[in-house]
This record gives structure tokens, C-alpha cells and sequence, in this order.
């Protein structure tokens, strides 16, 4: 049987867990529970200076905490929704003190300069339960679909992810077994299709199992066609609320010059052309060849915008890349790094946006500005996943 702990429970940290200590002083990282409980979790992996442990008894309460909808969600079944115990309002709580500490402990801001920036996650219009429009399933050794247990190779076989898309759980997916594939996966586009591919081992080409191999998006007032395998935001709100957010910040000017870094299928670039007019420039730097060719396709009628394939760290080590006014970063999970941010910022452009879906890295790449003599002037955070506790950041970053 686990090994059960009695615990006081502390803040919460990055990661989905908050953080709990032994008498002795031992940090122990607890799931499933909430700041201030008291609860009774059992020990689910013992590393070097601290432990990790799921609450599976709670004796006394936090007044944030309801009963988890989805079953999947309770200790030691399905690792994707971290938050589900905690109401709406608590789970925004929680997701903007992990970015504030992260922005004092790894961004290096003093906590009175975070409360300057007067961060809290803000809420996206819709519910906590049915936003997801992509949902990737693993598949077992039988073939059957379902998603990874916390921390785990291990696959729990659904029948209903409650924080899919309706299209999503209605569509014919976990009713049946998937032999030899890598994985499944279906996505619910804002205009109405509905796609379900999988993905072969090996990391071959996915292949249509039945839906449009092209999916319509709707965004920034227009309409897209994107490769179902491709990125999108997914949550349906995102991609308006983030480049909203991003034209906002920036207040670009007619006739900049624009740099969309890790441009995907233009979502940022389309949102900006009209602001800089058709004097002004604004180039997309893409590695993906589906973004590549998205962006391509879905804004060809802008005649200011460019699209450059390419690494941007390859990209930005070309010395003839200089002449910017503004820059949108938005890297992947890892963030951009020290020397992306390093080559943006020896090219002075006026302001950067960085959007972010992880914010111990934006956090990470924060400091690299602060030490370029660059701040973070204004920070927004967006609840574009919930019940989990991920967040979506946008901050903009100026000379100091
Ligand atoms: C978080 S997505 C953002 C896409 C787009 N800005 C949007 O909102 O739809 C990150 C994008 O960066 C691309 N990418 C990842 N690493 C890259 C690199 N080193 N150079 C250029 N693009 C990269 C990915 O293909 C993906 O399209």
C-alpha cells in the first residue's frame, strides 16, 4: 500500500501541485489538494530533497474546493486537468500566484514591481468544461484511446473528456480500439468541422480518418484554412483575446516594420497589417512547412506581409536582419532562449510582445531581457486552458 501522509497544505506551485513540508523541513509537492487544507496524501515518488504525493483524503477543506465533474480527474487516474477540484474563480487565483512567484524567482522582479504589473489571470468567454477544440488521445497496447496518468507512460482508457469540445466527445473515437497507430486525434474548428486523424508510428505524415484534411478557423475578423495537424490556439476564444491583446500592447504605427517570430499560420501577422497599412512590413519567421504554406495561403491578400521559412534563431544570426520597429515573440513550450532574445534585442525595436504558454519559461526569458536593460512594462494572463493549470501569458517588454 502507498506510503500516507498527514499534511498542512501550502502556496501552490508551478507545475499543478502546491507545496506541502515534513516536520523535518522535507518539501513534499501534493496534487488535488489546495492552499490551507489539511488532507492525508499518499506518496507517489521519493526523489532527493523532496517527495511528490497525491491528497486522496481530505480532512479539512479549503473553501475554494468542489467536487472534481470529470472522474478522470481524481488522484492517480488521468494527469490533464490539475485544477478541476477548485471552483472557476479559485482556479485563476491559483494560476496568477504561480505567475507571480515565478516572475520574482526565476524573472528576477521584486514582488512590489509584480505588484505594479497588477497581474490576474483573466477569464476567456465560455465555461470551464467543453472549450477544447483538440484533443490528442495516446493508444494503449490493445489499441484503445486514452490519455497519460501524471508523470507516467501509463494510459487510462477514456470514454468522455468533459473539457472537450461537445463535437469532440460526440465524435466516434473512443467507442472503439485504434491497432498499430501512435495516437488519435480530433479537432473541432470554430467554423464548424470536425476532424479525426491519426498519427502513425515513427512520426510519419498523420492520416484523415474522416473530416476536411483543412479545417476552418475564424479569427481577427477572418476566416482561415488550416491543416488539422497544425497549430492553432485550442481554446476557441485564444486566438481573438491574444492578438487583440498583442495589437494593443505593441500600438503598432503605419509604415513599422513588423517581426512575427515564431509566426505559425500569420494569426498575430494578420492582426497587425491593417495597423502598419500597406507602407509598412510585417515578416512571419516559421520553421513548420504546414505553417509555412498556411501562412502563405490564408494571407495572401496582404501584400505588406512576407513569409520567411526558417529557424529564427538561424534567421536572426543573419547580420542584413536589422531594421525593425516591433517584434512578436511566441515560442514554443521551451520559450525563445538567451540567444533569440539576446539578437532581438541588439536590433533595439521600440517594444516586444511575447506571447507564452508557459510561463516559467517566458519568466526565464524575462531575465534575459532585464539583463539586456529591457523591462517588462505590462504584463496580461489569460485562463485559455481550463481546469488545468496552464496559462497563457502576453507581456510587453520595452528599454528601460
Ligand atoms: C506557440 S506556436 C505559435 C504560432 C502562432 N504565433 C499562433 O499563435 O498561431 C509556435 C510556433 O513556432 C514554430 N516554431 C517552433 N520552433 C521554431 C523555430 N526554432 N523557428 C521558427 N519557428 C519555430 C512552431 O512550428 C509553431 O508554429
Amino acid at each position: 500500500m502507498d506510503e500516507l501522509l498527514e499534511l498542512t497544505v501550502g502556496p501552490v506551485a508551478h507545475g499543478g501541485h502546491c507545496v506541502a513540508r515534513l516536520e523535518g523541513g522535507q518539501v513534499v509537492f501534493v496534487r488535488h489538494a489546495l492552499p490551507g487544507e489539511r488532507v492525508r496524501a499518499a506518496v507517489t515518488e521519493r526523489r532527493r530533497g523532496y517527495l511528490r504525493a497525491d491528497a486522496v483524503e481530505v480532512l479539512e477543506p479549503s473553501p475554494d474546493r468542489v467536487e472534481e465533474p470529470c472522474e478522470y480527474a481524481k488522484p492517480g487516474r488521468c494527469g490533464g486537468c490539475d485544477f478541476q477540484h477548485a471552483t472557476p474563480a479559485a482556479q485563476l487565483e491559483l494560476k496568477t500566484a504561480v505567475v507571480r512567484e515565478l516572475l520574482v524567482r526565476i524573472g528576477g522582479l521584486r514582488a512590489d514591481e509584480v505588484d505594479e504589473l497588477g497581474v490576474g489571470v483573466e477569464p476567456l468567454p465560455g465555461g470551464p468544461l467543453g472549450w477544447r477544440t483538440r484533443v490528442q488521445y495516446a493508444v494503449d497496447a490493445q489499441g484503445r484511446p486514452g490519455f497519460r496518468r501524471h508523470r507516467s507512460h501509463d494510459i487510462i482508457p477514456i470514454d468522455r473528456c468533459l473539457i472537450a469540445h461537445p463535437a469532440i466527445q460526440d465524435a466516434p473515437v473512443t467507442d472503439r480500439t485504434w491497432p498499430r497507430v501512435g495516437g488519435v486525434e480530433v479537432v473541432a474548428s470554430s467554423g464548424g468541422d470536425v476532424t479525426i486523424f491519426t498519427r502513425p508510428r515513427g512520426g510519419r505524415a498523420p492520416r484523415i480518418v474522416s473530416g476536411p484534411r483543412q479545417v476552418r478557423e475564424r479569427a481577427v475578423g477572418r476566416e482561415w484554412r488550416i491543416d488539422a495537424a497544425g497549430f492553432w490556439q485550442v481554446h476557441p476564444a485564444a486566438p481573438d483575446a491574444l492578438a487583440d491583446t498583442v495589437v494593443e500592447l505593441l500600438a503598432p504605427r503605419p509604415g513599422e516594420r513588423v517581426w512575427d517570430l515564431y509566426g505559425g499560420a500569420g494569426l498575430f501577422a494578420a492582426a497587425i497589417a491593417p495597423a502598419v497599412g500597406e507602407q509598412g512590413r510585417v515578416t512571419i519567421v516559421e520553421s513548420a512547412p504546414g505553417a509555412v504554406t498556411a501562412a502563405r495561403r490564408n494571407l495572401a491578400d496582404l501584400t505588406q506581409v512576407r513569409v520567411v521559412a526558417g529557424d529564427v534563431g538561424t534567421v536572426l544570426g543573419n547580420p542584413r536582419w536589422r531594421a525593425v520597429d516591433l517584434v512578436v515573440l511566441d515560442p514554443p513550450r521551451a520559450g525563445a532562449g538567451r540567444d533569440v532574445v539576446t539578437a532581438v534585442t541588439a536590433r533595439h525595436p521600440r517594444a516586444v510582445a511575447y506571447v507564452s504558454c508557459d510561463p516559467a519559461a517566458f519568466a526565464r526569458d524575462v531575465a534575459t531581457f532585464r539583463e539586456r536593460g529591457w523591462r517588462l512594462s505590462v504584463l496580461r494572463a489569460f485562463d485559455a486552458f481550463p481546469m488545468t493549470q496552464h496559462v497563457e501569458c502576453v507581456g510587453l517588454l520595452q528599454p528601460a
